[in-house]
């Protein structure tokens, strides 16, 4: 479970590590990089929260840290940031079979594969939501630093397209176990049947029979998980965005959160003229940074 550090560049009042380690789960090398933020080496006595981002399509872990700027929020309320990868690498890992970007290699959808040749490595949801957090908190622990940061405990999530439908289905998936304080999404793709995105990637990672892709579906959780917090979501969406209406489509979760404990609590915000891009993501995350921070106790 040790972490091997391929570089650590100062950012901000901080520093970002971009690390490496042997996941059981995937059975490859993952990456991942993590924001510290100012707070850490100053020593502060206080745990300092983790917000875990999630990467979309065709994404490293470097896309976000390099383009979303979350670290001046990080350093603004003094929260760390995780940059998982988002899918298992290798030559030994199989992709797409039709070459596309939207599936197999930088496309594993934070989900559990059941289906081979995939079932082997694609196992993004216990490596993100279980190994990950775990070997960062060993790792850390290790290092003996008086600083503490809390990767298991008061944690949030949010991330990006696909990753803003993992950030929503493991809130959602977990939330018995209050596992996630606080959940955000950036032009989430929402419910995987009936748009072209998750019809491939579901058929491909979980199979034919739409029924086992409920436990992932965010419009199908929120109907059959209590909100039992009073916990809001936030998404944003840009207008201009070429996926919006085909591959994402969040108002969905706002339809299917009618009649349930979620009603009114889905905060789908349109923002006029913005796009799928990291100038989109960008210009929200001071908005996202400041909804985690309240719900981590940190404002
Ligand atoms: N590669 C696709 C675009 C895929 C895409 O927009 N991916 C988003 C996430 S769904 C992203 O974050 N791309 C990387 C980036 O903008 O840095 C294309 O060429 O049209």
């Amino acid at each position: 479970m040790s972490f091997q550090v391929d570089g650590e560049v100062a950012s901000c009042g901080g520093r970002l590590l971009k690390l490496n380690h042997e996941s059981k789960e995937t059975k490859t090398q993952m990456s991942v990089n993590i924001y510290l933020p100012q707070q850490y080496y100053t020593k502060q006595t206080s745990k300092i929260p983790v917000i875990y981002y999630l990467s979309g399509l065709t994404c490293s872990p470097q896309n976000a840290s390099e383009k979303a700027f979350w670290q001046p929020q990080a350093d603004k309320y003094g929260f760390a940031v995780v940059f998982p990868d988002t899918s298992p690498r290798g030559d030994e890992v199989p992709d797409d079979p039709e070459n596309g970007w939207d599936f197999g290699l930088s496309a594993g959808f934070y989900v559990d594969a059941t289906q081979d040749p995939y079932k082997k490595n694609y196992r993004m949801f216990s490596y993100v939501h279980d190994e990950l957090p775990r070997a960062l908190h060993q790792h850390f622990q290790k290092q003996g630093s008086s600083s503490q940061l809390d990767f298991l405990d008061n944690i949030a999530i949010t991330g990006h397209s696909m990753g803003g439908f993992g950030a929503i289905s493991a809130f959602l998936q977990l939330r018995s176990a209050n596992k996630y304080k606080s959940c955000s999404a950036f032009a989430p793709m929402v419910s995987p049947s009936g748009v072209q995105w998750g019809e491939k990637a579901f058929g491909g990672y979980l199979g034919n029979d739409i029924t086992t892709w409920k436990k992932y579906d965010p419009a199908a959780l929120i109907q059959t998980v209590k909100n039992t917090n009073n916990d809001y979501i936030l998404i944003h969406q840009g207008t201009s965005d070429p996926f919006y209406k085909k591959q994402l489509k969040p108002e969905l979760l706002q339809q299917a959160a009618k009649g349930t404990t979620w009603e009114g609590k889905i905060d789908v915000q349109l923002v006029d003229g913005f796009d799928h891009s990291y100038y989109f993501i960008s210009t929200f995350v001071p908005k996202h940074a400041e909804f985690h921070a309240k719900n981590l106790g940190l404002i």
